[in-house]
C-alpha cells in the first residue's frame, strides 16, 4: 500500500519559487480530490494556509517527510485538463505564476479570501490560566473571549496597535489553549461592485458627522451624498468626493451605511428579445461562410482572417457559421473589444441564440459573472459573448471562435497575466481543433502579414452590405483654419455639415480622439499645472465632479480658485468635449447636442440610455470620445467629424499609426449605413501625414504596404517580437541599479543566442512614476523563442530573489500595447 500524492501549484509561491509542490492526500480525501480542484495546503514557514490547485495526482511508495492537504476547496474540478494545461502555458508565456493564470482563467465569484484566525482551544478559565505569565497573552485572551472565543489576525492586530500580537499568539498556543486556523471563505469580490446603503434616516447619519465636519471632511461629505441618493456604488462615493474605501468603511463601522454585494451595473435582459430569422446573405458574404464553414468542419486547428470593410456584415457571416456549429453539436465564442460589447450588439446575437447565450462582461457583477460562467460549463449555453477574460470560458466541444475586430487594444491584458486574448485563443484552437476567425476592417499589421504569409486563411468582404459606396471623405487643415482666424474646434466646412444635416433631419457623429474628456488647467500667471504628487503626471480635470484627477493612481483634489503657487487665475487648456459642445450650442441654438465620455457616463446616466436616446432620434448630433467611434450601427447617421485626428499619431509607439488608422477608418465607417450615402470630415493640424491620408481614402492596402515596410526597417513585430522588462519601487537609483544589473546578466547570456537581437535601456518609462513608485525598462527585441522565455523567466525569478532588489518588482511583458 502506497499513497497518494498531490502535484500542487500554490498561490503564496511567488514566481522565483513557483513549481509544482508535493502534499500527501489524506485517507479522507483519496476518493474525492481530482486534478482542476482546489485545495487547501500549509505553505512556507509557519506552515500558515495557502490555497493551491492540483495540476496532477500519483501514488508513491511512502509519502514520508510530506505536508498534507488541508482540505479540498472545491466539489468538483473547477479546470479541466486542457485548462491545467493553458495554465502551465501561460506561466511560460507572460512570465505569470501558474496560479496567477489560474485566477484570470476564473471567474471572480469562485475566488477564496483566506483568513487566519486564532481560536480558544480550552475554555475561560483553562485559558486564563494558561496565559499566566504574559501580560499580553492575558489581554489576548479577554480578547477573543470577547469575540466568543475566535478572532481573525487583522482583527487582533488591530486591537493590539503597534505592538506585535506574535508573542502571545505563540504563548497560548504552545501551552496548548489556542491554534491558529485557516478558513476559506467565498472571496468578497471586487469592491467596486459594492452597493452603498444609508442605513439610518439621513438627519440623524448627519447629525453623526457634522460635528467633526472640521477633523473629518470626508466622512462627512460621503454622508452628505449618500443622504442625496439614498444608495449608491462605493466607487461612485469615492469619485464624487474624493474619499477613499477606509472612509467607507468606517463609516460602515458607525453604523451609517450598510456595504452590499448588490448589482451595481444593470443585467442586459435578453429574455424579451424577439426571435429572427437568419439573415439571407449576399454573394461574397456566402462565400466567405462557405469556406470558413469548411474549415471549422475539418476539424483540425485553423486560423481565419475574415477582412471586411466597415458595414460589409462581419456580423451576419458569425451568425451564421455559429448557428452551423450548434446544428453540428458543437459550442462557439465571440470575443469583441471592451466598448463594442452594447446592448445594441449583445440583442443581435440574442435574436438568433436567445437562452443558449451566456454574457460574460468585465462589468459584469462578480456575482453574475459567476453564473453566466456555471451555464456555459453545464453546457446550459453554447455561445459564450464576451470580453478579453471570456477567452477562457469552459465551454465544451469548442469549435469555433470569433475575434471580432481583432487589432483592438483591450484584447491585451495590462496586468499579470500579461496575455493577449487571441494568443490564447490560438492556443485554445489547436487544444480543441477548432478554427479561429479573426475580423476586422482594419486588421493588425502582424495578422494581414500572417494572412499574406499563407499562415492564415484569409476570406475578403469588399463591399458594404447595402452596396453604397464608402463616405466621401474631406480633409480640413486646421492651419488654414487658424490662418483664416477660425480657432475654434469646428471647422467651416465641419459647421456646413452639421447645419445641411441638421436640415435634412440627418444625424451626425463626432469624434474627440483623445483619451477622457479631461481638461488640463494651467496659470495664466506663472504657467503652473497641477501635478499629481505620487506620479509623473499633470492632473486633468473632470467637470462632472469638479476635481483635479489623476488617471494613474486615482488621487484626486478639488479645483482650487486660484494657483496654489501664485494665486494667479487658473485657465483650462486642450479640447475638451464639452468645449466642443458648448461651441456647437453657440453655433446651432436649441440644437441638442448628446455628450458620451468618461465624464458623462456614470451609473445614472448610462452608456446605453445615451445611445438609445439617440438611436431614438432624438437628438440629432452625438459628440464624444473613442466610445462613438466603434461598432455603433445606426442608419440614419449621415455625416461624421474628427474633430482632431492627431491626438493619437504621435505617441512614441510602434503602434501610433495602425492605431490611428484605424480608428480613423472605423469612425467615418459609422457613416452612410443605411439607405443614404455618408460623407465624413477629418480635421487635421498635418493633412499631408500618410496615415491620415490612408485612412481618408480608406485604403488599407497602401497603409499595410508602407506599414509593413516600415516595421521591417525598424525590426518590429511581426519581424520580432518586443520584451519589456519593467522594474519598479520606491527609489530611483534602487531601480536604476537593478535594472543595470539585468541589463549585465542579459548581454552576458544573448552572447549565446544563436537569432539576432538589440537590447536598448534602461530607460525611464513613458510615467516615470505613478502612485510614488519609479519605474524603469529594458527593451528586448528578438524572435520570441522558448530559448529567450526561459532566459527572462530566470532572470526575472533572479531579480525577485536578489537581496539588494527588496521593495522592487520586476516583471516582464511581450510585445506591450
Ligand atoms: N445578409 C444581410 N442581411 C440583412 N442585413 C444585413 C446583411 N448583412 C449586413 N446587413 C446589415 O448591414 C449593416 C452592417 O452589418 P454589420 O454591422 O454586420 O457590419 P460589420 O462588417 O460588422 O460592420 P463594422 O465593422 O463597420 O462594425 C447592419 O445593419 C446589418 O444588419
Ligand atoms: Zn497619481
Amino acid at each position: 500500500m502506497g499513497c497518494v500524492v498531490a502535484k500542487v501549484a500554490v498561490s503564496k509561491a511567488v514566481y522565483a519559487i513557483d513549481k509544482p509542490y508535493d502534499y500527501l492526500v489524506p485517507a479522507a480525501l483519496e476518493d474525492r480530490l481530482r486534478p482542476g480542484m482546489r485545495v487547501l495546503v500549509p505553505f512556507g514557514a509557519g506552515n500558515r494556509g495557502s490555497d493551491g490547485i492540483v495540476l496532477a495526482l500519483h501514488q508513491q511508495e511512502s509519502g514520508g517527510g510530506l505536508k498534507a492537504v488541508t482540505a479540498a476547496l472545491d466539489e468538483e474540478p473547477v479546470l479541466d485538463r486542457h485548462g491545467l494545461q493553458m495554465a502551465l502555458w501561460m506561466r511560460e508565456r507572460y512570465f505569470c505564476t501558474v496560479y496567477d493564470a489560474v485566477k484570470a482563467m476564473l471567474p471572480a465569484g469562485l475566488y477564496y479570501a483566506l483568513r487566519d484566525c486564532v481560536k480558544l482551544t480550552a475554555d475561560r478559565e483553562v485559558a486564563y490560566e494558561a496565559s499566566q505569565g504574559s501580560v499580553a497573552a492575558t489581554k489576548l485572551v479577554e480578547m477573543l473571549l470577547v469575540w466568543d472565543g475566535q478572532g481573525e489576525m487583522e482583527q487582533i492586530r488591530a486591537g493590539f496597535g503597534p505592538k506585535d500580537p506574535a508573542p502571545a499568539i505563540r504563548y497560548l498556543v504552545e501551552r496548548g489553549a489556542a491554534e491558529i486556523v485557516t478558513s476559506a471563505q467565498r472571496g468578497v469580490g471586487d469592491k467596486t461592485e459594492k452597493l452603498a446603503v444609508l442605513a439610518m434616516p439621513s438627519e440623524e447619519a448627519m447629525a453623526l458627522v457634522t460635528p467633526r465636519r472640521k477633523t473629518a471632511p470626508l466622512r462627512y461629505s460621503v454622508t452628505e451624498l449618500l443622504c442625496q441618493l439614498g444608495a449608491a456604488s462605493a466607487k461612485e462615493l469615492c469619485y464624487f468626493t474624493g474619499a477613499s474605501m477606509p472612509t467607507i468603511k468606517s463609516l460602515e463601522k458607525s453604523g451609517i451605511l450598510t456595504l452590499e454585494q448588490q448589482e451595481v451595473f444593470r443585467r442586459v435582459q435578453l429574455d424579451d428579445v424577439p426571435p429572427k430569422p437568419l439573415p439571407q446573405l449576399n454573394e461574397e458574404q456566402q462565400a466567405a461562410l462557405e469556406g470558413l464553414d469548411r474549415l471549422c468542419r475539418a476539424e483540425k486547428p485553423a486560423v481565419a482572417l475574415l477582412y471586411g470593410v466597415t458595414g460589409s456584415g462581419k456580423t451576419q457571416v458569425y451568425i451564421r457559421l455559429i448557428q452551423q456549429v450548434l446544428d453540428r453539436g458543437g459550442s462557439a465564442m465571440v470575443l469583441v473589444p471592451e466598448i463594442a460589447l452594447t446592448p445594441q450588439l449583445l440583442r443581435v446575437f440574442a435574436a438568433h441564440f436567445g437562452q443558449e447565450i451566456a454574457v460574460l462582461h468585465s462589468s459584469l457583477p462578480a456575482g453574475e459573472r459567476y453564473d453566466e460562467w456555471k451555464r456555459a460549463r453545464s453546457g446550459k449555453a453554447r455561445v459564450v459573448i464576451g470580453t478579453r477574460s471570456a477567452v477562457f470560458a469552459p465551454l465544451r466541444n469548442l469549435s469555433l471562435l470569433i475575434l471580432d475586430e481583432e487589432q483592438e487594444g483591450s484584447y491585451k491584458s495590462e496586468n499579470t497575466p500579461r496575455y493577449h486574448a487571441r494568443d490564447v485563443a490560438k492556443y485554445r484552437c489547436v487544444q480543441e481543433n477548432a478554427l479561429l476567425v479573426l475580423g476586422s476592417a482594419t486588421p493588425a499589421v502582424e495578422t494581414m502579414y500572417s494572412a499574406r504569409e499563407g499562415v492564415y486563411h484569409q476570406f475578403t468582404l469588399t463591399q458594404r452590405y447595402n452596396q453604397k459606396a464608402l463616405p466621401q471623405v474631406h480633409i480640413v487643415d486646421l492651419k488654414e483654419e487658424l490662418r483664416e482666424g477660425n480657432g475654434g474646434a469646428i471647422s467651416g466646412l465641419l459647421a456646413r455639415e452639421i447645419g445641411d444635416n441638421l436640415t435634412r433631419g440627418e444625424q451626425t457623429i463626432l469624434l474627440l480622439n483623445r483619451r477622457g474628456a479631461s481638461r488640463m488647467v494651467s496659470c495664466g500667471e506663472c504657467g503652473e499645472v497641477p501635478q499629481c504628487p505620487r506620479c509623473s503626471v499633470k492632473l486633468t480635470y473632470h467637470s462632472a465632479n469638479g476635481r483635479l484627477m489623476c488617471h494613474y493612481c486615482g488621487f484626486s483634489q478639488p479645483l482650487p480658485h486660484a494657483c496654489p503657487a501664485c494665486g494667479g487665475k487658473l485657465n483650462f487648456i486642450g479640447v475638451g468635449t464639452q468645449r466642443v459642445q458648448e461651441e456647437l450650442e453657440e453655433r446651432f441654438p436649441g440644437v441638442e447636442v448628446l455628450r458620451m465620455d468618461s465624464d458623462t457616463v456614470t451609473a445614472a446616466h448610462s452608456h446605453e440610455k445615451i445611445l438609445e436616446q439617440f438611436r431614438s432620434g432624438k437628438a440629432p448630433i452625438l459628440l464624444g470620445t473613442q466610445m462613438v467611434a466603434k461598432g455603433l450601427d445606426f442608419e440614419n447617421v449621415t455625416l461624421v467629424g474628427v474633430v482632431l485626428a492627431d491626438q493619437s499619431l504621435f505617441m512614441d509607439d510602434f503602434r501610433a499609426g495602425e492605431r490611428t488608422f484605424s480608428l480613423l477608418t472605423q469612425v467615418v465607417g459609422r457613416a452612410g449605413r443605411g439607405e443614404k450615402t455618408g460623407r465624413a470630415v477629418i480635421q487635421t493640424f498635418t493633412p499631408d501625414h500618410d496615415v491620415i491620408r490612408f485612412a481618408a481614402r480608406q485604403d488599407y492596402e497602401h497603409f499595410y504596404q508602407q506599414e509593413i515596410q516600415l516595421r521591417r526597417l525598424r525590426r518590429e513585430p511581426p519581424f520580432r517580437d518586443v520584451f519589456v522588462l519593467t522594474a519598479s519601487g520606491p527609489e530611483e537609483t534602487g531601480v536604476l541599479r537593478c535594472c543595470v544589473k539585468l541589463r549585465q546578466a542579459l548581454e552576458g547570456a544573448l552572447a549565446h543566442l544563436n537569432q539576432e537581437w538589440e537590447l536598448l535601456g534602461p530607460a525611464p518609462a513613458a510615467v516615470a512614476k505613478v502612485n510614488n513608485r519609479y519605474r524603469y525598462r529594458l527593451t528586448l527585441s528578438t524572435k520570441n523563442c522558448r530559448g529567450v522565455r526561459e532566459l527572462l523567466g530566470r532572470l526575472i525569478a533572479q531579480a525577485h530573489q536578489d537581496r539588494e532588489n527588496r521593495g522592487i518588482s520586476v516583471y516582464g511583458d511581450l510585445n506591450p500595447y
